[in-house]
């Protein structure tokens, strides 16, 4: 199947809103971790979408750390980029702010990289996605370090032996 013709980051970027409610919360009145990971994953999923412009499943979330607590009755807003498209599947990087509704206390709180795959609308299989176009310089290192990202989630998935992951052997060459 051909490659679909290149596209910008900006022409799917994505921000949502969410304000959080009582249900949304543990006893301690903090955001539930799962619908942290809901939320970013909607996000993420739906920028994942405009850029391939096909069904999109997320097929991994890398390491997302809970560092930083939010409050029922916050607003919290996710912002998600594509830093890299690959043949069937794309990175997609979700940021996670938090501020208080007056945005008072404004802060990052969470930021991880998820994996969507594209997929034909008849019969379900990977399809090619279209290449990503980096333009500034932000959009240009997170191109460039998604192929070590990759190689690295790959072989934790056990999907690539470690001997088969050139970029991230170069990367360890170089910091020894
Ligand atoms: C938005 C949502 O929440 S959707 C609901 C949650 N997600 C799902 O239900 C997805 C369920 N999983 C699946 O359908 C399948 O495992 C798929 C489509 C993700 C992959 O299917 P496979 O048969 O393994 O396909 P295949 O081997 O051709 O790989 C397709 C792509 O997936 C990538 N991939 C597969 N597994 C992983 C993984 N664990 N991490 C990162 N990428 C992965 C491959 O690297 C490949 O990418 P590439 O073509 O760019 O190199």
């Amino acid at each position: 199947m051909s490659r679909p013709a290149p596209k910008r980051v900006a022409e799917s970027s994505t921000t949502m809103s969410e304000l959080v409610m009582p249900n949304d919360t543990n006893p301690q009145g903090n955001l539930m971790g799962g619908n942290m990971l809901r939320w970013m994953d909607i996000c993420c999923a739906i920028c994942a979408g405009k850029h391939c412009a096909k069904p999109v499943v997320t097929a991994s979330v890398d390491n997302v750390a809970f560092q930083s607590a939010i409050k029922n009755g916050e607003v919290i807003t996710l912002e998600a980029n594509v830093t890299r498209a690959f043949n069937t599947s794309i990175e997609v990087y979700v940021e996670v702010f938090a501020a208080t509704m007056q945005g008072t206390h404004p802060r990052r709180t969470h930021h991880a990289f998820f994996t969507f795959v594209a997929l034909d609308r008849d019969n379900g299989s990977p399809v090619p996605v279209p290449e990503l176009l980096p333009l500034t310089d932000i959009e240009q290192q997170r191109y460039e370090a998604a192929l070590n990202r990759r190689e690295l989630r790959l072989v934790l998935a056990g999907r690539l032996k470690p001997e088969q992951a050139g970029q991230l052997q170069e990367l360890f060459r170089q910091q020894a």
